[in-house]
């Protein structure tokens, strides 16, 4: 980004600190934060996902998991931090830049003519009869489809409405490539399409609005 774009995307507020009160453009990333096997804590915490989401345990297992999640969690309590300085959601090297809560993906090819992406629903992001949530498809598109806009205006944007056409099952533990770009630019409208293909058959694709915002904007 050019230093222009930066000071209008990124304003400095009046304590002198970059970004504050805005969502902001632009934010460090990283390959460092977390460690070199961030990556497997990442892959260990999706891991527990799947195992939860299909487990029966005992009473007696689920007094000694809880157990150990407190111990776990209390860990992480004493770590902390703001949402631009975690390794979630920052680390490019990782799946879905290191962000657990979106469905893993490794984007191929990323510019101004859009995103393409490999990606793969977990067994937790089931929906039912061995296939993907619909929800879980309208995450992917919505980071896909926001990195797209991201990347064609140099900016950043809001969701401001997202269509998801599920056209066949979507199916879990499959690699399967995402596709978004800007079909069109209107002042600060961005529209964005999408699709999401298993081989040659189209599982889902998008219909959105990204609005550019303002500088300081929310
Ligand atoms: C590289 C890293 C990539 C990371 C990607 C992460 C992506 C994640 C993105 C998200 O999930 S964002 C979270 C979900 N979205 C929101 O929470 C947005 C909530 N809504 C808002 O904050 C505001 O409504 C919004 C910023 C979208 C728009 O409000 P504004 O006050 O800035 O704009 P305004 O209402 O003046 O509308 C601007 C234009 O857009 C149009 N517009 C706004 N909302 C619309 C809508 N829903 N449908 C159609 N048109 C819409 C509006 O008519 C107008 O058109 P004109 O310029 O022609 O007059």
């Amino acid at each position: 980004m050019n230093d222009a774009l930066d000071d209008q995307w990124n304003p400095t507020d009046q304590d002198g600190s970059p970004h504050e009160g805005g969502f902001r453009a632009r934010f460090d990333v990283t390959t460092e934060r977390g460690g070199p096997r961030y990556g497997e804590f990442n892959e260990q915490v999706r891991l527990l996902m799947d195992r939860v989401r299909y487990a029966c345990p005992t009473g007696e297992l689920t007094d000694e998991l809880i157990a150990d999640l407190k111990s776990i969690n209390g860990k992480l309590a004493d770590v902390q931090i703001d949402e631009w300085h975690t390794p979630a959601g920052t680390r490019i090297d990782l799946p879905a830049r290191g962000n657990i809560t979106v469905p893993p993906y490794d984007v191929t090819d990323a510019g101004p003519d859009g995103v393409t992406a490999q990606i793969t629903f977990r067994p937790y992001h089931l929906g039912g009869n061995d296939a993907a949530h619909g929800g879980q498809v309208a995450v992917a598109f919505d980071d896909l489809g926001g990195m797209a806009s991201a990347l064609k205006i140099q900016g950043v944007s809001r969701t401001a409405y997202l269509t998801v056409n599920y056209r066949s099952i979507t199916p879990l533990r499959t690699p399967l490539t995402i596709r978004t770009w800007v079909e069109n630019l209107d002042g600060r409208k961005v529209y964005v399409k999408g699709t999401l293909h298993e081989g040659d058959r189209l599982c889902a694709d998008l219909d959105a609005l990204f609005i550019r915002l303002k500088p300081g904007q929310p």
